[in-house]
């Protein structure tokens, strides 16, 4: 347990001992257990193997040194810093588009002049954005006028996933970043909603975005991604890395739920259900229930050939879209896991009331979703890193990350007969769990039948 601040001491040196107290817990739990100390070694873990109660230091030691470094540097200082973020990202791309990382085995140094020739890139610009590589860790100066692989960097190399993940970031999202505000201003576009709804709060439509105006088309990042197969294969292996990252896992959704209560041989309609990552996880802790996964033919093609042997009597895969009218009807549970948030309320209305007419008294919705924390529950910096994501939901698809609260009246304006049933929000995760039931008030149930 944290030792309270020191109210007598100012706010550096209460933020700074609350550094120190953190960081020792983390250290002596890494001690007592045998693991390694943080360090930019290749090889190092790619992230800090804690328990929920040390990882709840780790956010407190992040959270503090996040608001002492910009006590530190001053108004000024911080205002300045903020600038420096904008251009943080070029080393970055230049790592993953001239695939630098692969070029560097683990141990070898190698000067920046041979970095710009093993690319074939102008030397001097390389070599400073590699130095600019260097002061953000991403690789290691042993000497000066060298570079080596850092543990971030090594990853990189290692892990295709990864470097997926890093050439969607920097080449399909971040061109959006400076157009978020053009966007948001863009004349011809203020009051434009889903289906003419011009007074609806968050309707923009998913073509008129950041992202739009940044690579001059009018057609939805998702349509885009249709003819470019490279780009629609790089982008599906990024959205497989963000299931390896905490709280994504579907075995955190697996956990979190009790899909049992469903009851034997219960149906679970997966909807936008990829390539049933999570229907095969579900099924294999869970072999009496039959799960129905949904998504759009191109993807369904590509699930179906990858299905693995085990679940071919336990999953099934249908082409749906789910802007039309849900096909099965009287499943026990409807499962939308990382779908609404790509969408605006106005879509999402649209999709949640595409179900109505399939559903049966008592069927359960649920969502698997990000969820932006209450204020004051997390530190600033820790609600920085989902508020990024709540931006680039906005400049990719003018679609939003939510709160609790934001879910729960979402389906509630879908329809009132959806009921809350339950909250659950992951431990260590941005993640929610959120659940409905299907319950027609008794006359409306009457006078349908
Ligand atoms: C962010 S992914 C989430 C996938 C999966 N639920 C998961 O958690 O990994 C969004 C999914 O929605 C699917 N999708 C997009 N538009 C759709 C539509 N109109 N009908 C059905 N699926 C759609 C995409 O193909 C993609 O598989």
């Amino acid at each position: 347990m944290a030792a309270p601040p020191d109210p007598d001491q100012p706010r550096t040196v209460q933020l700074a001992a609350a550094i120190l107290q953190h960081t020792t817990s983390i250290e002596s739990y890494l001690q007592q257990n045998g693991l390694p100390s943080p360090s930019f070694a290749p090889g190092a873990p790619p992230k800090l193997p804690l328990p929920p109660n040390v990882e709840q230091q780790l956010a407190a030691a992040l959270g503090a040194l996040d608001e002492l470094n910009a006590l530190l540097l001053g108004p000024m200082g911080w205002l300045l810093n903020q600038v420096g973020h904008a251009y943080d990202l070029c080393s970055l791309h230049a790592l993953y588009r001239y695939k630098i990382p692969a070029q560097l085995a683990v141990g070898e140094e190698v000067s920046v002049a041979e970095i710009a020739r093993r690319c074939d890139a102008d030397e001097d610009a390389m070599a400073r954005l590699v130095q600019h590589a260097v002061t953000n860790y991403l690789l290691v100066r042993p000497r000066p006028g060298h570079v080596a692989h850092s543990a971030t960097s090594a990853m990189l190399a290692n892990v295709p996933v990864l470097h997926d993940f890093v050439g969607n970031v920097c080449e399909d999202m971040w061109p959006s970043a400076h157009k978020v505000v053009p966007a948001l201003a863009h004349t011809a576009w203020r009051g434009a909603a889903a289906d003419g709804a011009t007074a609806a709060k968050s309707g923009r439509p998913p073509n008129q975005t950041a992202h739009n105006l940044a690579e001059g088309t009018d057609v939805p990042f998702f349509e885009t991604l249709k003819g470019d197969p490279e780009r629609a294969r790089r982008f599906a292996s990024a959205m497989s890395m963000l299931q390896t990252m905490p709280g994504f896992e579907p075995t955190a959704a697996l956990e979190a739920y009790d899909w049992g209560a469903l009851g034997h041989g219960a149906t679970v309609v997966d909807v936008g259900g990829s390539a049933g990552t999570f229907a095969v996880a579900l099924t294999d802790k869970h072999p009496d229930l039959h799960v129905i996964v949904q998504d759009l033919p191109d993807v369904i093609d590509k699930a179906r050939a990858e299905l693995p042997a085990r679940s071919a009597d336990r999953v099934a895969l249908q082409s749906h879209d789910f802007f039309t009218p849900q096909p099965v009807t009287s499943a026990d549970a409807y499962f939308f896991r990382m779908i609404l948030h790509d969408w605006s309320d106005d879509y999402c209305l649209r999709i949640l009331r595409q179900l109505i007419p399939a559903l049966k008294p008592g069927a359960r919705v649920v969502i698997n979703d990000l969820s932006i924390p209450p204020p004051g529950a997390t530190t600033l910096y820790e609600e920085r890193q989902i508020r990024c994501k709540d931006i680039a939901m906005m400049a990719m698809f003018n679609s939003k990350e939510r709160t609790m609260d934001e879910w729960t009246g979402l389906v509630a304006e879908a329809d009132p007969r959806f009921r809350l049933r339950s909250v659950v929000q992951l431990p260590a995760s941005p993640i929610g769990l959120i659940e409905f039931t299907w319950e027609p008030a008794p006359a409306v149930a009457a006078a349908a039948e």
